[in-house]
């Protein structure tokens, strides 16, 4: 990027490799503005997505345990190739639970417009004979998470089946946002749609009404979620906005999934505080209902965009 004349010199968007407290590896993405981005390789996973004036808009626990191999509670953990327990593997698959590596050389992403953007390229493969071993097919994730210079995260990942045989995925982004309070937030674009509800064995039943808003656990998964979900956080004064993108034969399978474990689920669970639960929503982009299968050779790819809207 050339220096603009008349304001000064214009910052570039700078990626760096910096090391957590425990010495682990992450990758610090900053955009022109100082809006950022921090990845663990463990998980490849988006830790944390701060403004420009340095708010952070990912819930984190102060519980989280960091250490491989477990799962991280907050940020953007994703499950593949399996989400929840619909299948052998462990909940939400092993995706989130490995060591992925940076790649210098992915395969080109053709429509991806990198002007004023800070990205970095991750990959898990199916390597390590663990993997193989209870996930007999050999692919490769490829990874893109790039923020771009109005603060938008978007995370592109691409599915290649490397095999000689078909092989079949799950796969969800599952994201926490960090909200005021539980009770003052309300999430549209969900209204009328089916959902299977995970606390009822996995009924389907049909939203009502308005905008949901929160007053006790929720577990559900929406199906054929419009293209925009949004959280609205009055006292914040702001809104999140979920935007996901898949090839188009494949955007019908597209769900929604809220997740918020409420007080009582909260206190079973070690890595969060007994009151976080207030201070956080997982809404989670996801191909779920109808998993994704992939012939030898064949490649799928889906995005999930995520922005911020201020009100004053
Ligand atoms: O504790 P985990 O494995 O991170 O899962 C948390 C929650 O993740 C949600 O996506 C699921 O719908 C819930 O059923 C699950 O409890």
């Amino acid at each position: 990027m050339e220096p603009s004349s008349g304001t000064g010199p214009e910052k570039r968007p700078t990626v760096d490799l910096v090391k957590d407290r425990n010495g682990t590896d992450q990758i610090l993405l900053q955009n022109p503005r100082g809006a950022s981005v921090k990845i663990s390789l463990h998980g490849g996973q988006v830790l944390s997505w701060k403004t420009d004036k340095g708010d952070e808009l990912l819930f984190n626990s102060t519980k989280a345990n960091l250490k491989p191999p477990h799962p991280v509670r907050g940020g953007i953990p994703i499950c593949f190739p399996q989400f929840g327990t619909r299948g052998s593997l462990e909940q939400h698959g092993f995706a989130r639970n490995k060591m992925w590596l940076v790649e210098n050389n992915p395969p080109a992403l053709p429509s991806f417009d990198s002007t004023g953007k800070a990205y970095v390229d991750l990959v898990l493969k199916s390597s390590d004979e663990d993997t193989m071993r209870i996930w007999p097919y050999s692919f490769e994730f490829h990874l893109r998470v790039s923020l771009a210079l109005d603060g938008n995260l978007t995370l592109i990942s691409r599915v290649r089946n490397i095999n000689s045989k078909p092989f079949s995925f799950s796969i969800a982004y599952h994201t926490y946002f960090s909200i005021s309070d539980i009770s003052e937030v309300r999430l549209e674009g969900l209204e009328t749609l089916d959902y299977l509800d995970n606390m009822h064995d996995r009924e389907r039943f049909t939203e009502q009404g308005d905008a949901l808003t929160f007053e006790s656990e929720i577990d559900r998964v929406y199906l054929n979620s419009k293209d925009v979900v949004a959280i609205f956080d009055h006292e914040r004064k702001r809104t999140f906005l979920i935007k996901k993108e898949g090839l188009p034969d494949v955007d019908s399978r597209f769900v929604a999934v809220v997740w918020n474990p409420w007080e009582k689920k909260a206190r079973a669970l070690t890595d969060l505080g007994d009151d976080e639960y207030r201070h956080m929503l997982c809404v989670d982009g996801a191909a779920i209902e109808k998993p994704i299968t992939l012939k030898p050779g064949e490649e799928w790819t889906g995005k999930l965009h995520l922005s911020l809207v201020l009100s004053t």
